[in-house]
């Protein structure tokens, strides 16, 4: 295998062809590893020296800095591993986790002529033959490419992003020699991280060389607007597959602004308070309903649209959540708002969080203290940020672990959130988020959904009255949410075979301890009475009826007459 197989064909990780490769040139790995030694002893003395002098307090952003350069100077891999540091409170302290978030903006841009070169012979025609317009100097630099403004010879403006030169090769010997490191280091490290190290470098190499394919980027947009193409909120750049290869990606230029620009947003007449409920909105969208999730969604690759849409950009590192792990997330939901804390260490279980062995007796109530208090002072005064710094603290005290995903998804909520703070400094995630949620278990279109909504409704086989009209108080505070298409979704689900032990349930409930629960009827009535004005609800109901064949209906309502008026497709 020569270097140049090495190169051009590995276009996903593999950590063995990796390592064969390496194994017959050790002077590369020897120079390297040099070089990165070197670069961190200095760091770690520097460390131990202020530590003897009793001065750690006072260096401590000193040293955060130089860290955050060192990463810089030893390129791309370091850069990425600082970025995917930032995002771990319980591995990293918190003065050098800010400083290491400077690292996803703000790099220094490589050379033109090389960006230019390599777009030619990526895309196999000279730069006059492609583009009647191109900005003379790339207009942002990131970690892995820098990005130009265009315009094709047909009309459309374009972002023109290049990687970086000899990426691959360069990823690959800093990756051989961490997997090796991590190795060797595994079984010495005091860290909490529950896995082997090695498998973590294996995981992040294979994301790395995920991010490093533009091709992949461009499916993922694709798979992206795909999901969201019903949506009026949300805009995603087009791709242009004819000027796009492994290394150069050619998109449709979003003429937006970055919603860290504020006064821009307000001059062009666009309601940041719009914008943030679309953010969050197509964020718990994202992790709860298709469960393919934007896991970098920082600033600068969210933009307002003057129509008042949302643009998304840089699709490059994404993620699949399992329909599993989609229904135990819908789940601790579900538990919070319930108060049900130890069947949330539960989820917290299932989903990684703590290992099955760990006795949650004790978590329980530590739980209770940091969300409970959290929510009964008030749903809207409930902060993502305050909630995760807090259970930072947890960490130390309980076995907790972040596994790799959740580490994105953490990051990718707070970032919204910090974003939608930026833009409206009173925002509350939860006024949009429990509305969101509420409404989608009501509407339940999925039997899953639906299944949790009953979990909701029933604790230990009792129908919870109260959290009926919460939930239904909770999601009329949504603009988007109509409470006929749900009642209607509704009585479709009883009328259904898999409705008939909800059927038995409510009638159970209805007549509960021996008398018939009048008041609390009384009650959802008067939270729902105003919406379902008596025409509309006909049509409803008719609506739902005529999806039934007549022997069906018949089945279900024995006096209705079988030559109805009931259509019967
Ligand atoms: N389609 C686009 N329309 C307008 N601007 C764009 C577009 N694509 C990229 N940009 C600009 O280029 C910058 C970098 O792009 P992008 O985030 O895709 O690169 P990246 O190399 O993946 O960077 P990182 O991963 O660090 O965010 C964006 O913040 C934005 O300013």
């Amino acid at each position: 295998m020569n270097s140049q197989t090495l190169t051009q064909n590995n276009r996903k990780y593999d950590a063995r062809q990796i390592a064969r490769f390496h194994r017959l040139r050790p002077w590369l790995g020897w120079a390297r590893a040099t070089t990165i030694v070197w670069n961190f002893a200095w760091f770690i003395l520097g460390l131990k020296w202020d530590d003897l002098r009793g001065v750690a307090e006072r260096n401590k952003l000193k040293r955060a800095v130089q860290l955050r350069k060192i990463l810089v100077r030893l390129g791309p891999t370091f850069i990425k591993v600082g970025q995917a540091l930032s995002t771990r409170p319980d591995l990293i302290r918190k003065d050098f986790l800010e400083e290491l978030i400077k690292l996803q903006d703000q790099l220094p841009p490589f050379d033109n002529a090389i960006a230019l070169r390599q777009i030619q012979s990526e895309l196999g025609y000279p730069i006059k033959e492609i583009f009647s317009e191109l900005s003379p100097a790339p207009v942002a630099a990131a970690s892995l490419g820098q990005v130009y403004r265009g315009r094709l010879l047909t009309g459309e403006e374009v972002a023109v992003k290049v990687q970086r030169p000899n990426l691959r090769p360069i990823l690959s010997l800093d990756l051989y020699l961490m997997r090796w490191a991590a190795s060797w280091l595994s079984p010495w490290l005091p860290l909490n991280l529950g896995h082997d190290l090695t498998l973590i470098v294996d995981e992040f190499g294979t994301k790395l060389f995920e991010e490093i394919d533009y091709l992949n980027e461009g499916r993922n947009a694709e798979r992206f607007a795909k999901n969201f193409r019903n949506s009026p909120d949300v805009k995603v750049p087009a791709i242009y597959w004819r000027y796009t290869s492994t290394r150069v990606l050619t998109l449709e230029w979003l003429n937006g602004f970055k919603l860290t620009d504020t006064e821009s947003i307000i001059a062009a007449g666009i309601d940041p308070q719009e914008i943030i409920q679309i953010a969050v909105t197509t964020g718990l969208q994202q992790l709860l309903e298709y469960g393919f999730f934007h896991a970098d969604p920082h600033p600068g690759n969210l933009f307002a649209m003057p129509d008042g849409r949302m643009g998304y950009i840089d699709f490059g590192m994404m993620d699949q959540l399992s329909e599993t792990t989609k229904e135990t997330l819908v789940d601790a939901v579900v538990h919070l708002i319930n108060k049900d804390y130890t069947d949330l260490a539960g989820d917290y279980v299932k989903l990684g969080f703590l290992t099955p062995d760990t006795d949650i007796r004790p978590i329980v109530p530590a739980l209770e203290a940091l969300l409970g208090d959290a929510i009964n002072r008030n749903v809207g005064e409930f902060n993502f940020k305050t909630i995760t710094d807090e259970f930072s603290k947890l960490m130390y005290e309980f076995p907790f672990r972040v596994p790799a995903k959740f580490a994105l998804i953490i990051r990718s909520l707070v970032t919204q959130e910090g974003i939608a703070l930026s833009l409206n400094p009173n925002f509350k995630i939860v006024e949009v988020a429990y509305p969101y949620v509420a409404r989608r278990l009501l509407t339940g279109e999925s039997a899953q959904l639906r299944r949790r909504l009953i979990n909701v409704l029933f604790k230990d086989g009792t129908f919870q009255w109260e959290r009926l009209e919460n939930m239904i108080a909770i999601a009329r505070t949504d603009n988007n949410f109509d409470l006929l298409p749900t009642a209607q979704m509704g009585l479709q689900f009883l009328l259904s075979d898999e409705g008939q032990f909800l059927q038995q349930q409510l009638v159970l409930a209805l007549t509960e301890d021996d008398r018939l629960h009048a008041q609390e009827v009384q009650r959802l009535w008067n939270l729902v009475k105003d919406d379902l004005n008596p025409s509309r609800v006909l049509g409803a109901a008719f609506g739902v009826l005529s999806q039934f064949s007549r022997e069906r209906v018949a089945a279900i309502l024995p006096s209705f007459p079988a030559s109805g008026s009931v259509n019967s497709n």
